[in-house]
């Protein structure tokens, strides 16, 4: 869908609070991870963005009812499942869809994925996914771009991943939780949005030991109940306002926080002499005032500095005077802001999967976002500058930021935007 673009007039300061949406990447393996269950649950704390709109359409293929009970309450129903497929025109749209594959399988003993799309910024692949449920006994085959798995018997044994994957380690757990096997899976992600989804599975009856920790141990159970479950806030959403308070050397009170999901953002934040308070729920930003100092950031998987957060982070660095070094061996290729930065002014220097970055005065330039955070990267430049920048790419805005230029308003930001109607029923 190709929305309006948003009209941003940099140059003034942000102020007041803004309350962190839930998060997208933990919400999306939750209302999945429902499919193991034929009761009903309820989720809280699902944020109204269009990745899950695209995820409860396929949901919907699937067999899924659902029905939203509040701004942000989702009610999701699987008495059986219709379909066993996940077809491209579904998976294509958002990688994310590609996990339903272990869901599938477990709850019917048979799935066909198509392999997601390409990404807007190069290739992600899935090998680690197909290894690791072949190697606990399911027999897959690909085909014409789909993955088709079956298993005879509940998947069993042990699998170490060669790297860790925040998606791989979902669709493992995902395919062991129901039957009578035990999986243990090493070298597994500990990522935030991989212990939600543990804690959402393990509150509906599941037996998942070791969350938060490398070796996780999955002891199947013969069906999930019901219930309800909260999901955690944004840590992205969060780090991307953090890092936008930064930028225009303002104060901004963020609340609906878990601190603690972000200490590697306000730590860099830290360096460059940005003041980060934390409170139980909530984080003060204040760069009032402030002279900020270059930094170099590698970005990691978590609790390292997010690939998530890497374009917002080197928009920032694009605007502080001095010498920085972005490196993301996470997505080597996760530079679609680059060259819209340039546009701006930007002083940025690419070699692989290195950016040398030069502190510039960014100025107003009409932009186009490739991928969800190149955009909010831009919008960061933007409150930068002194003119009006128009910002095109809105539909990727709204893969992950809820409401966004209504709370930039509520900021203070002069942003014009026709807001989007989501089709959200
Ligand atoms: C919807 C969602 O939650 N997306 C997030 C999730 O993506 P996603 O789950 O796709 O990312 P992964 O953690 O799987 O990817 C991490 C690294 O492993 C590699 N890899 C992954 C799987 C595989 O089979 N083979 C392989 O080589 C990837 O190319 C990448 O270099 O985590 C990423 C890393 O934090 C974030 O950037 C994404 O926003
Ligand atoms: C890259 C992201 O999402 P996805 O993995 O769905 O592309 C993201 O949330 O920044």
């Amino acid at each position: 869908m190709q929305l309006t673009p948003l009209h941003i007039k940099g140059g003034r300061p942000l102020s007041g609070t803004v309350a962190a949406q839930h998060s997208k990447n933990a919400a999306l393996p939750v209302i999945v991870a429902s499919l193991l269950s034929s009761e009903k649950v309820t989720l809280h704390g699902i944020p109204r963005l269009s990745d899950v709109v695209t995820i409860l359409d396929l949901m919907h293929h699937l067999g899924t009812q659902h029905v939203w009970v509040g701004e942000n309450s989702l009610e999701l129903h699987t008495p059986e499942i219709l379909h066993n497929d996940a077809p491209y025109a579904l998976v294509s749209k958002m990688r994310a869809s590609f996990i339903v594959l272990g869901a599938i399988l477990a709850r019917t003993g048979q799935a066909t994925v198509s392999m997601p799309g390409g990404c807007a910024w190069g290739p992600r692949p899935v090998d680690q996914h197909v290894k690791a449920l072949r190697a606990l006994g399911a027999e897959i085959t690909e085909d014409g771009g789909n993955f088709d798995a079956r298993r005879t018997q509940a998947l069993n044994g042990t699998f170490a991943f060669e790297l860790l994957t925040v998606g791989g380690t979902h669709n493992a757990i995902l395919a062991s939780v129901l039957g009578d096997g035990v999986v243990t899976l090493e070298n597994a992600s500990i990522d935030t949005d991989v212990v939600d989804m543990i804690e959402f599975l393990n509150a509906l009856g599941a037996d998942i030991q070791g969350a938060g920790t490398n070796t996780l141990v999955i002891r199947g159970v013969s069906a999930l109940r019901g219930g309800a479950y909260t999901v955690i806030p944004d840590r992205i959403e969060a780090g991307t306002f953090m890092i936008m308070a930064a930028a225009t050397r303002s104060r901004v009170q963020l609340t609906n926080i878990r601190p603690d999901h972000l200490q590697a953002v306000s730590a860099k934040l830290r360096d460059m002499g940005v003041d980060v308070q934390e409170h139980d729920t909530t984080i003060t930003v204040d760069a009032r005032n402030r002279e900020l100092q270059p930094v170099n950031i590698t970005t990691q998987s978590y609790p390292g500095f997010p690939t998530d957060l890497q374009p917002q982070m080197s928009a920032l660095l694009a605007t502080v005077p001095g010498t920085s070094v972005v490196q993301d061996p996470v997505y080597p290729d996760r530079l679609t802001h680059v060259a819209e930065l340039h546009r701006m002014g930007a002083n940025i220097t690419v070699s692989g999967y290195t950016q040398v970055i030069q502190g510039a005065k960014l100025h107003a330039a009409p932009v186009k976002a490739a991928d969800l955070r190149a955009g909010a990267a831009l919008i960061i430049a933007a409150l930068t500058t002194e003119g009006e920048t128009v910002i095109d790419g809105v539909q990727y805005l709204n893969r992950g930021y809820e409401r966004l230029s209504e709370r930039l308003r509520g900021l203070g930001v002069d942003v014009q935007q026709s807001e989007l109607a989501l089709a959200m029923d």
